[in-house]
Formats: C-alpha cells, structure tokens, sequence
C-alpha cells in the first residue's frame, strides 16, 4: 500500500537517508525505533509531503506521490496531485498544533469541510464521534489553553481522525508531553489500533508502545533500516539469541532509548 524505493535525502550536503526501501502493508502497525538524529522524522514527513526526496520515489496505493510518469520519464508532481494522494495521510505531531483561537470541536472541524468538502454538519457529527473515541466529548466547547498536554494531543488524534485517513503517522507523540499524561495518549493509539483497519507508522521512544502495539518494528540507524522484525522476534525472550543481539547491539537494557 505504502512503497518507498530507493529513498534517498540530503539536507544541503549532508545525507540524511540512503537508497531506503520500505513498505507497509494495508492496516499494518510499524514502529520506528531509533537514536536521534537517524533520520525517523525525515522518513515520515516526506509522506506526509513535507518533505520532498532528493532520489527515489514513494508510492501510495500503487500511485506515485512526488511524481508523475509522462510518455514514460518520471517528473514532479503539481501540488493538485500532492493533495489529493496527501488526502489518504493523517499526522500527529509531537507539538500538537492545535489552533490556540478555536474550540476543540472548531479545532476537528475545519480541515474536513475546507479540505474534503464535507458540510458543517457532517463535520460535527464525525468530530464528535472521534472526540468521544479519544475521551474528550465533554470538552467540545473548551480552548486549546485551558486542557492538559494529554488532552491536547487527544484533540490531535482526532482532528487527525475525522479525516478518515488510510494511513496515520505518529511522530514521537508522547516526547512533549509530562509523564502523568503519556499514558492516556497511548492508551488511546493502542485502542485504535486495536480497531484495526488503518495502516499506521509510530515514531516513538516508547519501547514498551512499540512491543504492544506494532506487527512489525524497524530499527533506524545512520539513514537506515539496520535490523527489523517482528516484536516477539526482537523483544521476545531475552535467551533468544536474535532478541539478545538486537538488545545488546543497541544497548537497550531499559525501557526507553
Ligand atoms: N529541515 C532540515 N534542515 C536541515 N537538517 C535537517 C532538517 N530536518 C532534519 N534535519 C537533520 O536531519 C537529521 C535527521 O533528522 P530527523 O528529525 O529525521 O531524525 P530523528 O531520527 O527523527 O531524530 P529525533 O529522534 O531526535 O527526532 C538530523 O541530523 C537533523 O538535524
């Protein structure tokens, strides 16, 4: 569903990824583990078109992204493109960049009638069953500086949710946030995952997060995917000889990296 081939990008002159190839499979979980700096963000934001690759291409549902094929050369794609094949992407950012001047529920609202087109009731009613999903019903009429960091990011993920997105990216989510409040967020991600159907790429620290949630686990180093697999194989039991060398080599002895 997802298809990166032969990713590559520099930021000036310094490459930051290196002929990456990746996929994710419709309603797969993916975690991205990794020292800072590795290039995890860059990954994801440059399908969430963010980013724009120095090399390589992405597709989305076996369409590129970035590009167009005419008379058989790749060349960039027109913004019009971009927004609607960017239209099947959700994100969470770690800042939750929710509007400071609007309610939750205006917040939820605006990018599904101004983008999708949908109307103003439609709008609410989605709104108000994602915000309901994620806890937070009771606070439609509230502004963004009067909820917690968790509640906020909850805002966030619904916001990012009523645009009924294939696939969600979340980008270390929880760094922001004071550690009473990390739980409830990824609570909340854990139960959406659960529901199964979206595809979903989680940047995160949270070692933990990743075990429980992710089919698959990717481990970036230096602009590369250097080990990958799933959970059980690299958390499993700590006497299996893949999951000791995957902890050792990283030296992840606790819960976070
Ligand atoms: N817009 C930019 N201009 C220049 N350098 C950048 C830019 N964005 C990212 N970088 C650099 O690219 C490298 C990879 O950054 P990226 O944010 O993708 O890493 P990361 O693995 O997500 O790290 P972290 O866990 O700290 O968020 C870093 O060295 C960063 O400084």
């Amino acid at each position: 569903m997802v298809r990166y081939q032969k990713i590559g990008k520099s930021f000036g002159d310094v490459e930051i990824l290196k002929d990456m190839d990746f996929n994710i499979y419709p309603s797969e979980k993916v975690a991205i583990i990794g020292p800072s700096g590795s290039g995890k963000t860059t990954l994801i934001r440059m399908l969430m078109t963010l980013e724009r690759p120095s090399a390589g291409t992405i597709e989305v549902d076996g369409e590129l992204l970035w590009h167009k094929k005419i008379n058989g050369k790749l060349v960039s794609a027109d913004e019009k493109h971009l927004h609607r094949v960017r239209g099947k992407i959700g994100m969470v950012f770690q800042q939750y960049n929710l509007f400071p001047h609007m309610t939750v529920l205006r917040n939820c609202i605006e990018a599904p009638i101004h983008v999708l087109g949908i109307t103003k009731e439609e709008a609410i009613e989605r709104a108000k069953t994602m915000l309901d999903k994620v806890g937070l019903i009771h606070k439609l009429d509230a502004y963004p500086s009067q909820l917690s960091g968790g509640q906020q990011q909850r805002v966030a993920i619904a916001r990012a949710l009523v645009m009924r997105p294939k696939i969600m990216l979340f980008d270390e989510v929880t760094s922001a946030l004071d550690p009473e409040m990390v739980g409830e967020v990824l609570a909340v991600i854990k139960e959406i995952a659960a529901e199964g159907e979206m595809a979903m790429i989680l940047v995160t620290h949270e070692m933990d997060f990743a075990r429980d949630v992710a089919d698959r686990v990717l481990f970036m180093d230096g602009g590369k995917i250097v080990e990958e697999g799933a959970p059980s194989e690299l958390f499993g039991n700590p006497q299996n000889p893949r999951t000791k060398a995957f902890l050792s080599r990283f030296h992840l002895s606790g819960r976070h990296l």
